[in-house]
C-alpha cells in the first residue's frame, strides 16, 4: 500500500492565515488591555476597556450622566471608561486633576469646538496660549464690569415677568421660556441688543439647531480624529457633521452686530465695548476676529449653561414645596421691610442666606454639564489612589459623581436640601463643588450667570405663585448639557407682600 502524502498548495496555507492573524491581533490586542496595560488593573466595563466606541455609544444614548454615576457606584471612585480614559472622582485625584497648579492640560475633546479657530479661550489646549488669551479677557468678567451688567439684565427681568403675566392660569413652558430669557440677557450684556426672543415668545428655530450641535460635538469629541478626517475630506464628499454648524447662525449674529459696532463705535458698557476696548489698546495680540469670538462664546459658554442651571434650581424648589415656601418667606420678609426691589437686585439678592443655598443646591443636584471635563495626564504620570495613570492618559471628573459624595455633602445627597449649605462648616462642600469648573479652567463667566438666577428667581417668586403642571416630572437629556424639558407650570398672581405692610 502507497500512503499518498499531500503537499499543501500556497493559497491554502494563505487562507488559513488570513483568518489567524486578525484572530491572533484581536486576541492579543485583548490580552493586553486586559492583563498588561496600565491601566489595567482600574475596573470598568468589558467593552469600555477595548474601545472608545463604548464611550461613544455612551455619550449618543443621552444618558452619560447617569451611567458614568451608575459605574462609580458599582465600581468605586476610578472607573475605567475607555482604553486610554479614566474617570476619577477620588478627592485628593480631582484635586491634583483641577488644582489651580494643575499641569493637566485640555483634552483634544475640546479639538472639535475650537475648529480652525486661533482665539477661543474655552477650546485652546495648549496652557501658555490659553493663560495669555484668558488674560486678555479677564476684564470683561471682573466684577466691576458686572455691576454695569445688572441694568441690561434688569431689562430682560421686566420683559420676562411680562410675558409670564400674560399666560396667568395656563401651561407655561417654563423650561422654553427660561431658555428664551437666558439667550437674551447674552445679547443685551453682550452688545445691548436682546435677540429678540422673549417679545417674540420665539427663539426662531436656534434651539434645535444648537442641540443638534452639542449632541454631534460631544460624541464626536470622544472620537476627534473622526472630526479632523471629515474636516480633510469635507471639499470632497459635503459635510456629515452638524458640529460643523457651530458657527453658523448665533455667528452670523454676533458679527453683524459686532461689525456694526465696529463700523459705528460707540461707548458703551457692554461686553463688546470692552473687548472692543482690549482691541484698541493690544492690536496684535487681540483683533477683530478674536473680538467675534468672544462674543460667540458668551453665547455658547453662557446661555445653555445658565438656562439647565436656572431651571434646576426653579424645578428643585417645585417639587420641594417645604423650600419654596421658606423661600417666598425670606422674600415676603425683605419686601416688607423695604429691602427688596422689583426687579430685585444683585446686592439685596446676596443677603438672601435661602436664595443662595437653593442656588448653590440646584446646581449641585443638577449640574448643567454632565460628562467627565477630560484632560490629559502630564509628563510622568501621576498616582491616583494606588493606582499609576501614565502620561498622555486621558482623566476627567464629572460634578454629576462629585456632586454626590456623601462625605462631602452628607446622607440624601439625591435629595434637594439648601440647608446643608447654611450650615457652619461648607468649606468642602464649596471646594468640591464643580459645576463651574475648576483650576485655570474654571468658568469665567460665573458671575455673571449668578447675577441672572439671583435676580430672577427672587422676582418671579414676587410676583407669582408658581406650581408644577399636574405635578408631573420633566425629562432630562445629558448630551454635554443635561438639558431638561416637559417642565410646565402654573402661575397664579400674588398680591405684593409691601402693600400688606
Ligand atoms: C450657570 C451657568 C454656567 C455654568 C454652569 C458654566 C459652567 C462652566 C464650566 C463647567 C466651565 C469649564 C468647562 C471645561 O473645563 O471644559 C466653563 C467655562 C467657561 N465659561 Fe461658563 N458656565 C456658566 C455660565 C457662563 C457665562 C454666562 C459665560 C459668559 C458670558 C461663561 C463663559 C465661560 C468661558 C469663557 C469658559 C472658558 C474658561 C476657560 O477655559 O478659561 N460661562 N463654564
Amino acid at each position: 500500500m502507497s500512503s499518498k502524502t499531500t503537499t499543501p498548495h500556497l493559497h491554502d496555507i494563505l487562507y488559513q492565515y488570513f483568518y489567524f492573524i486578525p484572530f491572533a491581533t484581536l486576541l492579543s490586542y485583548i490580552l493586553y488591555q486586559r492583563f498588561f496595560s496600565p491601566l489595567s488593573s482600574i475596573p470598568g466595563p468589558f467593552l469600555a476597556s477595548l474601545t472608545r466606541w463604548w464611550l461613544v455609544y455612551i455619550t449618543r444614548l443621552g444618558h452619560y450622566n447617569r451611567t458614568l454615576l451608575h459605574l462609580h457606584n458599582k465600581y468605586g471612585s476610578l472607573v475605567r471608561i475607555a482604553p486610554d480614559e479614566v474617570s476619577v472622582v477620588d478627592l485628593d485625584g480631582f484635586r491634583t486633576i483641577y488644582g489651580s497648579a494643575s499641569k493637566f492640560r485640555k483634552s483634544d475633546w475640546y479639538s472639535v469646538w475650537q475648529g480652525h479657530r486661533v482665539f477661543d479661550v474655552f477650546g485652546e489646549r495648549d496652557v501658555k496660549k490659553h493663560a495669555q488669551q484668558r488674560k486678555l479677557v479677564t476684564r470683561a468678567f471682573a466684577m466691576e464690569t458686572l455691576k454695569e451688567l445688572e441694568g441690561y439684565v434688569d431689562n430682560m427681568v421686566e420683559v420676562f415677568v411680562t410675558k409670564m403675566g400674560e399666560q396667568i392660569g395656563k401651561k407655561v413652558d417654563m423650561a422654553y421660556w427660561i431658555q428664551l430669557f437666558t439667550f437674551d440677557v447674552i445679547g443685551e450684556i453682550t452688545w445691548s441688543k436682546s435677540f429678540g426672543y422673549m417679545e417674540s415668545s420665539s427663539d426662531q428655530g436656534t434651539f434645535s439647531k444648537i442641540h443638534d450641535v452639542v449632541s454631534s460635538g460631544t460624541w464626536i469629541g470622544q472620537v476627534p480624529w473622526v472630526f479632523w478626517l471629515h474636516d480633510r475630506l469635507q471639499p470632497y464628499i459635503g459635510n456629515y457633521l452638524s458640529i460643523n454648524h457651530r458657527h453658523s447662525g448665533l455667528r452670523n449674529f454676533a458679527l453683524c452686530e459686532t461689525e456694526a459696532r465696529k463700523d459705528k463705535p460707540v461707548k458703551k458698557k457692554d461686553m463688546i465695548g470692552r473687548y472692543f476696548d482690549t482691541m484698541l489698546q493690544k492690536p496684535d495680540e487681540f483683533d477683530f476676529n478674536a473680538v467675534i469670538s468672544m462674543g460667540t462664546t458668551n453665547i455658547n459658554a453662557g446661555a445653555d449653561t445658565t438656562a439647565v442651571s436656572m431651571r434646576a434650581v426653579i424645578y428643585h424648589l417645585l417639587r420641594n414645596p417645604e423650600a419654596k415656601y421658606k423661600l417666598i418667606e425670606e422674600i415676603d420678609d425683605m419686601r416688607r421691610k423695604g429691602e427688596l426691589s422689583y426687579p430685585v437686585k444683585w446686592d439685596e439678592a446676596n443677603k438672601m442666606k435661602y436664595l443662595q443655598a437653593c442656588i448653590y443646591e440646584g446646581m449641585r443636584i443638577h449640574p448643567a454639564i454632565g460628562i467627565n471635563l477630560p484632560r490629559v495626564v502630564p509628563q510622568g504620570g501621576v498616582q491616583i489612589n494606588g493606582h499609576y495613570i501614565p502620561e498622555n492618559t486621558i482623566v476627567g471628573t464629572s460634578a454629576w459623581v462629585l456632586h454626590q459624595n456623601k462625605s462631602v455633602y452628607g446622607e440624601d445627597v439625591d435629595k434637594f436640601k439648601p440647608e446643608i449649605w447654611l450650615q457652619e462648616d461648607t468649606g468642602d462642600m464649596h471646594r468640591f463643588f464643580f459645576s463651574f469648573g475648576g483650576g485655570s479652567r474654571a468658568c469665567m463667566g460665573r458671575n455673571i450667570s449668578w447675577l441672572e438666577i439671583s435676580k430672577l428667581i427672587p422676582t418671579l417668586f414676587l410676583r407669582f405663585d408658581v406650581e408644577l403642571w399636574e405635578g408631573k416630572e420633566w425629562t432630562e437629556e445629558c448630551l454635554f448639557f443635561v438639558y431638561q424639558s416637559d417642565f410646565y407650570v402654573k402661575l397664579t398672581p400674588r398680591k405684593d407682600p409691601a402693600e400688606e405692610a
